[in-house]
């Protein structure tokens, strides 16, 4: 790895996706550090990574890493001083990048899953739709969850940013000869209600999911900021947006994701809450990707308990009950 020093009054480089999810990300970011330190100069370093552009299934380009990818090896060539990430597009089965460490978690923003339909569509809520409707996702954490209440819908691939993805749903196009498989005309959509939030959008949202319906992702909500280890300043100055019970409850999340060596495109569902008292609360929830079978386990923190142990404990809890087996099925 290249080190840089930052030469004094340069501006501080932000990697980011350029997605418009992203840019405004970046955008609450730069706000803040501002407020911290209102000389900062601050420049965004958007960048499109193979996860944007390529139409087809990720699992065949390597998985959901790729929204990251290129922007830690940019961080860690010194392209850019910190990075945004959604937590949830960060892979939980493999270490960070070389040098590279998230140095704050911002406050968790809602951790919802919600349903979206067309343009013009009655349908407030699943149980509305007709049977064998078809509901566009790609992630089978929801399409799992969706098929055990209602085994009857046909769940669609969909990909894309969230402004992509509703276009498809508004005014879908018949499937064309290059196998872009995810524009047959969809009845409805899951998204996570933070991502339309941050765009604006929550004027879309018909239904929210309740949690025990739709246990959200590891990480769901939360943006991780990373910079170089070495870099001590950016560390400095980030870890100053930490939330310590965001971060804590992150933690116990992706620890246990690990231990089942997921990803956060894995049918894993993960969530984590903090008690008025301060003890931590971790729901894990694996499942077979047709929803048919699961293995779920609620584990509250022993005082002898870290956040990264209790997330162990319910990686053991889940593995007693064959989640390996259960995922891979
Ligand atoms: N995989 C894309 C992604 N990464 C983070 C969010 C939403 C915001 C969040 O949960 O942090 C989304 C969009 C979605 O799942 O609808």
């Amino acid at each position: 790895m290249t080190r840089r020093r930052r030469p004094p009054g340069s501006p501080l480089l932000i990697g980011t996706r350029s997605s418009a999810m992203a840019l405004a990300q970046t955008e609450h970011v730069v706000r803040l550090l501002q407020r911290l330190d209102p000389g900062l100069r601050t420049e965004t370093v958007a960048t499109t990574t193979a996860g944007d552009t390529w139409p087809g299934d990720l699992t065949r380009l390597g998985g959901k890493g790729l929204f990251v990818k290129a922007i830690d090896e940019q961080l860690q060539r010194g392209e850019a001083d910190i990075a945004v990430h959604c937590l949830k597009d960060v892979p939980g089965d493999r270490p960070l990048p070389d040098g590279l460490t998230i140095a704050a978690m911002l406050p968790r923003a809602d951790v919802h899953d919600v349903l979206v339909v067309p343009e013009g569509s009655p349908v407030t809520s699943p149980a509305e739709l007709p049977e064998g409707a078809s509901v566009a996702t790609s992630a089978v954490r929801r399409k799992a969850q969706l098929l055990a209440v209602r085994p009857d819908l046909r769940v669609l691939p969909v990909r894309g940013t969230v402004g992509t993805r509703l276009a498809k749903l508004d005014s879908p196009r018949p499937p064309g000869p290059d196998g872009d498989g995810d524009r047959t005309p969809a009845d409805a959509m899951v998204l996570a209600r933070a991502g339309l939030r941050r765009l604006g959008l929550t004027a879309r949202v018909r239904y929210e999911f309740p949690l025990e319906e739709m246990l959200p992702a590891v990480g769901a909500g939360v943006l991780a900021l990373l910079c170089r280890e070495e870099d001590e300043t950016a560390a400095a100055l980030l870890h100053q947006l930490d939330d310590p019970a965001t971060h804590a409850e992150a933690d116990a999340e992706r620890s246990m994701l690990h231990g089942l060596q997921g990803h956060c495109n894995s049918p894993i569902a993960g969530h984590c809450t903090t008690a008025p008292d301060g003890r931590l609360s971790l729901r894990g929830l694996v499942f077979s990707g047709d929803g048919t079978r699961f293995a779920r386990a609620h584990l509250s923190a022993g005082s002898a308990d870290d956040p990264a142990a209790l997330g162990r404990r319910v990686c053991a809890e889940l593995s007693r009950q064959g989640a390996r087996h259960i995922i891979g099925a």
